[in-house]
């Protein structure tokens, strides 16, 4: 069986799969300094609540934070008796080009968003994934990642409001019942839900009008379905969507391999 890793900077989130049937997933936050035998401790006990006999033969980790892989790596290799495959590392080879300046480091859930993009959807596609930062990935046709758009966070603007303005309290986002706010929360709810409503059309306008073609969206993250309730923003939404992305390049890897 499979264990995948999708490390963001917000949450970390494990999901077994046997074969091509999923069959758990959990989340925690992200702490790099949690140890190999924390996270066994942790799994095993999700595992055990849930009455999850699972066979972890191999491990694929993706992670938006360097510092927790090493860890991981350890956590793989001690309890499952695997060298796990990571994202952007040697030994883990992408079924998708990648096209941008020399020397980038593209961020690895980025690169997995494109190839479960393309995976299911195919080319010409927008990646929007709502996680600690908003990230715009753009899928060429033939699936290769060409670029993008990284803009701060829902949660990130939010907190950025409350960090700095001594009377500004800390406010969840939620969609305000009208533009103009009559209270201190509606008002700050108001600017960040319409104004990342905003932030989300004209970039995708802009993408689709600089490289001159219709392009589909694709959402992800777990307040994709809020945006999208209130103004049709995206064509496709789905929730596993990194997961997704790291079976595909697991599978890619295996074959290679074989
Ligand atoms: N369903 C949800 N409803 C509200 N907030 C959410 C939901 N899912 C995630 N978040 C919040 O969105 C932010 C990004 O979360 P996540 O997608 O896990 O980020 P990352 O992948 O960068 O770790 C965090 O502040 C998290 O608490
Ligand atoms: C943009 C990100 C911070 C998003 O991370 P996340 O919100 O998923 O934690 C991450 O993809 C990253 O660190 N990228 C490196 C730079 C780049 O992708 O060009
Ligand atoms: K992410």
């Amino acid at each position: 069986m499979l264990l995948a890793i999708d490390c963001g900077n917000t949450n970390t989130v494990f999901s077994i799969y046997d074969g091509d049937d999923f069959i758990a997933t959990w989340r925690t936050a992200t702490e790099w300094q949690r140890t190999a035998d924390q996270y066994y401790v942790w799994l095993t006990s999700l595992m055990r609540f849930e009455k999850i006999e699972a066979d972890i033969t191999d491990v694929i980790i993706s992670s938006t934070v360097p510092r927790v892989v090493f860890n991981l790596r350890v956590f793989a290799d001690r309890y499952f008796d695997t060298r796990p495959m990571v994202v952007g590392k040697a030994g883990c080879a992408l079924p998708v080009d990648v096209r941008v300046d020399a020397g980038t480091a593209v961020g690895p859930d980025r690169l997995v968003n494109t190839v479960a993009g393309h995976d299911l959807f195919g080319g010409d596609l927008i990646v929007v994934d709502f996680g600690t930062a908003t990230t715009f990935d753009v899928v060429a046709a033939d699936g290769a990642y060409v670029g993008g758009v990284i803009a701060p966070g829902v949660n990130l603007s939010l907190e950025a409001l409350h960090n700095a303005a001594a009377a500004l309290p800390h406010v969840d986002i939620s969609q305000p019942e009208h533009v103009v706010g009559t209270n201190t929360v509606a008002c700050m709810q108001s600017g960040v839900f319409w104004g990342y409503v905003g932030l989300v059309r004209e970039i995708c306008a802009r993408i689709k009008a600089e490289r001159g073609r219709d392009m589909r969206v694709i959402s992800t993250g777990g307040l994709a379905p809020l945006f999208q309730q209130a103004v049709d923003l995206f064509d496709e939404f789905r929730d596993d969507l990194t997961m997704h992305g790291l079976t595909v390049i697991y599978k890619y890897n295996k074959d290679l391999a074989d």
